[in-house]
């Protein structure tokens, strides 16, 4: 099963294979297990509803018979009176089936879509890079929800309508089995229509998949770069994206309703023609006295049940066809595998002293023509601060996520206290650093859960000690509610140096022995920029902290400097990498 590109050539927009309903099915259905039973039970309420209204239609006959045929209106009372009381019997079962049936549905729907999430959240930094974020949303949303179609409510409707079915036929064969006959015979025209239809929906159906994906992922995108594009005056650039791909969206789905919409009338057709046999072959019955008006009225009443159910099986076809292509684009995902992750050998480390040891680590980013690193040995002592400097896109930032073990080297260990980082569990050893990034990121929720992130439980003096520490107390008791002040997910309400010190406490409550610092003040002004060095200094404090940074007023804060060369400038591509040329600069550290 391999994935394919679509054709824009666009790695993002990666088209989930074609797969049956049946493997669909085998690899769903487990998760459906607890369900299972509420579902059977639900099937069985819906199906038996079904068998008491075979009984009331029988009903019909019977007072077509006995009362409207003999003209016996005293022998009308009894067949009512059961013909109610069935209709409330199969309304209470139908109301128990829906419900338990629905239910059943929902809980699926809640436990696939967390098992999803789960994976995709164990997946590697690498993997979102590469992906729409959009695409990835309409996955865990419209797709989810397809798979419960096909899983949960196809096999129910599936169930009930293939019942349903035999229950009318065995009815109409029962009351007369000569027009019954008759009546069967549109059954195969019914399959091949629903056959045939269902195959061009699967086609279509990935394309209304993939291109609704690409839809959901432009507006995220549009609503992620709104500044940009407000910025650079491009709504109109914008608008005409959201419509092309709306376009496109529109008519996969346009063409899926053409199918569904021919379906209807062909159906009814074959349904209008078969009825006509029967009247046909009724009253040829019926002039030869073997059948009565009032048998013919009740077995056209009886069809008039019959196909409905028919009809069901086939549009069911269609739905399985178009949901199956929703699942083999959460199957998709589901089988990336993490470029990183625990193995049995891994093991937690409790509590780290903090000594950091690249040996000779190596890395080059798949697919691109030169490697970032080779042969980069660099050791930090516990509790040191080393500023890690150069130019851009020497491999700083590609260093911080070796360590942090987003990615691996391509050569070369690093170690932690002497133990192979890969050997350490993943959360074992993101709680034993800590990352600041450039730009602090930020959850919609008070200051005060954005700080507390950083560690679970964490208690409002924490919190405060934190935000203390960070140089933030100040700024958020002067909001309108301090700490429970709502920022938005873009950080609205605070400002950039705010918002870095709102990622300072959060670093501080984190209280990891080894701190990574990215640039923490890449984005900010040169007064804001000051008035997080100390914070900063604070924070690195006690810890081993290495620090990326252009900013030499804050390398200076470092123990020492490490200044990474260039390895993308004047050098041929053949020895576009080379060591890192290491320059150490000794400076005081600045009393904490
Ligand atoms: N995900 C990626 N895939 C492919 N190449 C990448 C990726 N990330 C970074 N690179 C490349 O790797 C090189 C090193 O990037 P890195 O971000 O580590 O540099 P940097 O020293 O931190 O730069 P800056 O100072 O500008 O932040 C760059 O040439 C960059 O283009």
């Amino acid at each position: 099963m391999s994935a394919q590109y679509e054709k824009n050539g666009s790695a993002a927009s990666i088209l989930a294979p074609v797969l049956s309903a049946k493997a669909v099915f085998r690899r769903f259905w487990p998760i459906a297990r607890l369900e299972r039973r509420w579902l059977i039970v639900g099937g069985l309420l819906l199906v038996a509803s079904a068998a008491c209204d075979t009984a009331a239609i029988w009903m019909f006959s019977v007072i077509t018979d006995r009362v409207l045929t003999a003209g016996n209106l005293a022998a009308f009372w009894t067949p009512a009176v059961e013909w109610v009381a069935l209709t409330l019997i199969s309304g209470v079962l139908v109301f128990g089936g829906q419900y338990l049936t629905a239910r059943a549905g929902e809980r699926f729907l809640l436990r696939l879509r967390g098992r999803v999430f789960a994976h995709v959240q164990r997946l590697s930094p690498d993997f979102f890079e590469s992906r729409k974020h959009g695409d990835l949303v309409a996955r865990l949303s419209a797709d989810v929800e397809s798979v419960e179609a096909l899983v949960n409510s196809g096999v129910v409707q599936a169930a009930i309508s293939l019942l349903t079915v035999v229950f009318y036929a065995a009815g109409a064969l029962l009351l007369r089995w000569e027009l019954a006959l008759v009546s069967f015979a549109a059954v195969p025209a019914f399959v091949l229509v629903a056959k045939k239809s269902s195959r061009r929906v699967n086609a279509i159906a990935r394309e209304e998949r993939a291109s609704h994906g690409e839809l959901v992922a432009v507006l995220e995108e549009g609503l992620a770069n709104i500044t940009l594009t407000q910025t650079c005056n491009r709504q109109g650039t914008e608008e005409q994206r959201v419509h092309e791909h709306g376009a496109r969206w529109m008519r996969a789905k346009l063409t899926l309703v053409r199918l569904s919409a021919l379906y209807s009338p062909v159906v009814h057709l074959l349904e209008t023609i078969c009825v006509l046999c029967v009247i046909g072959f009724g009253a040829w019955e019926i002039t030869q006295h073997r059948l009565t008006l009032g048998g013919l009225f009740a077995f056209a009443a009886f069809l008039g049940y019959l196909y409905p159910p028919v009809q069901a099986l086939g549009s069911l076809t269609m739905t399985v066809a178009a949901a199956s292509t929703g699942a083999a684009r959460l199957i998709e995902l589901l089988d990336t595998e993490p470029t990183v992750a625990d193995t049995p050998r891994s093991w937690a480390l409790r509590a780290a002293r903090g000594e950091l040891r690249l040996e000779s680590v190596s890395f080059g980013y798949p697919g691109a023509a030169r490697a970032v690193l080779r042969d980069f040995s660099l050791t930090v002592h516990p509790g040191e601060l080393v500023a890690l400097t150069g130019a851009s896109g020497a491999g700083k930032t590609t260093i911080a996520k070796l360590l942090l073990r987003f990615t691996e080297p391509t050569a070369g260990v690093i170690r932690l206290d002497g133990v192979d980082i890969r050997d350490l569990t993943l959360s074992s050893l993101r709680a034993a650093v800590t990352l600041l990034p450039q730009e602090t990121l930020i959850f919609h929720g008070t200051i005060g859960e954005n700080i507390a992130y950083g560690r679970q439980n964490a208690t409002r003096e924490q919190i405060v000690a934190a935000a203390e520490a960070a140089d933030a107390h100040e700024f958020i008791m002067g909001l309108p509610d301090g700490y429970d002040t709502v920022i938005g997910q873009r950080g609205h309400g605070v400002s950039g140096g705010q918002r870095q010190r709102i990622g300072i406490a959060r670093a501080m409550i984190a209280d990891a022995p080894i701190l990574v610092l990215d640039e923490p003040t890449a984005n900010l002004d040169a007064s804001s920029a000051r008035r997080i060095a100390e914070p900063l200094r604070r924070l690195a404090g006690g810890r081993t902290t290495i620090l990326i940074t252009h900013d030499l007023d804050l390398a200076a804060l470092a123990d020492r400097i490490i200044v990474l060369g260039d390895v993308q400038g004047a050098r041929g591509p053949k020895q576009a990498v080379a060591a890192p040329r290491i320059g150490t600069k000794r400076h005081s550290r600045l009393a904490s």
